[in-house]
């Protein structure tokens, strides 16, 4: 992304953060970034941690910028875009949000209409530089505005469009939420490993490192998943018995299960943020 355009992020937790530091390492000016929160210990933090420019006015912030992220809680984003609306809407910077669940209508009524959005889902592996971002931009973004939204969330992970601002739901239930998924899978071995005897931490480093392992393997492979794990299961040995045991189970019904009710729940939230303001 061009290095000369200034960039300011309303809200200062942790995934302004995560993209603020994927940003620094390719190479933006920190000179060039500015945050506000509340939250002056926030603020603080991400001055020292990375030389950008902090404020508690979220007006200030929002003057300076090409490009404004709005990185706060869905739950606060009304307040927050109704106060930035007349500064937004005199200098008319490029808006993005990466709040779960606010359609892109909603956002732009009210910051008074008219405005260039692109609407995000990252998810948390941000923080380590492994993100995967799905991301919508109305119809006022220009091409050249995408190129540059895409390299700053290409810089933190992965970063694909949908043309379809309700396929956003898909990707929240899909990588949004998904880090959860694993993580619970993670759980779950490190327990029935430890309950076999197996040392806690050397439970725990095993499967985390297993399960690294699959998924690297998965994205250089050239065979699906399916193929991937049919060549760890001997015929007759204790893969196929622990699969067999997931398939008899329900797994693939229950994944099914969980990743429809993290749609529906994305669905609800839309239109319950939309209702209440
Ligand atoms: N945590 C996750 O897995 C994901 C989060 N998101 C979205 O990212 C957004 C931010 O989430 P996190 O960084 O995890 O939250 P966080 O709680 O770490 O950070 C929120 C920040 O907003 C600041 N803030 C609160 N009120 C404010 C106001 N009136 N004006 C300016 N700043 C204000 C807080 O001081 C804090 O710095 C949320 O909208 C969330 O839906 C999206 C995808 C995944
Ligand atoms: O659980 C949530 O609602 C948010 C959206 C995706 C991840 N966290």
């Amino acid at each position: 992304m061009s290095n000369s355009s200034t960039i300011s992020f309303i809200g200062a937790g942790n995934m302004a953060s995560a993209i603020i530091g994927g940003m620094l390492d390719n190479g933006y000016q920190a000179g060039n970034i500015w945050v506000s929160a509340p939250d002056d210990s926030h603020l603080q933090a991400l001055r020292d941690r990375f030389g950008v420019s902090v404020t508690t006015d979220n007006r200030h912030c929002a003057q300076q910028a090409d490009t404004v992220v709005l990185a706060v809680k869905p739950q606060v984003m009304a307040e927050v875009c109704r106060d930035i609306a007349p500064v937004v809407q005199n200098t008319r910077p490029l808006m993005v949000s990466i709040a779960a669940g606010l359609g892109s209508d909603t956002l732009d009524s009210w910051l008074g209409g008219g405005l260039p959005l692109v609407r995000v889902m990252p998810n948390t592996p941000s923080l380590v530089g492994k993100g995967a971002a799905g991301l919508f931009a109305n119809a006022a973004v220009t091409a050249e505005q995408k190129t540059m939204v895409q390299s700053v969330f290409e810089s933190i992970g992965s970063a694909l469009w949908v043309d379809d601002e309700e396929q956003l739901h898909g990707v929240t239930a899909l990588s949004g939420s998904g880090p959860a998924y694993f993580f619970l899978m993670l759980e779950a071995l490190e327990a029935a490993a430890t309950e076999a005897g197996i040392a806690p931490k050397t439970a725990r480093e095993l499967a985390i490192q297993t399960m690294a392992g699959a998924a690297e393997m998965a994205a250089r492979s050239e065979h699906d998943p399916a193929q991937l794990k049919r060549n760890v299961m001997s015929p007759g040995g204790t893969t196929e018995r622990a699969i067999n045991t997931f398939e008899d189970g329900g797994m693939r019904d229950l994944v099914q299960k969980a990743y429809n009710a993290a749609f529906e729940r994305s669905q609800e939230m839309s239109k319950e943020l939309a209702d209440k303001q």
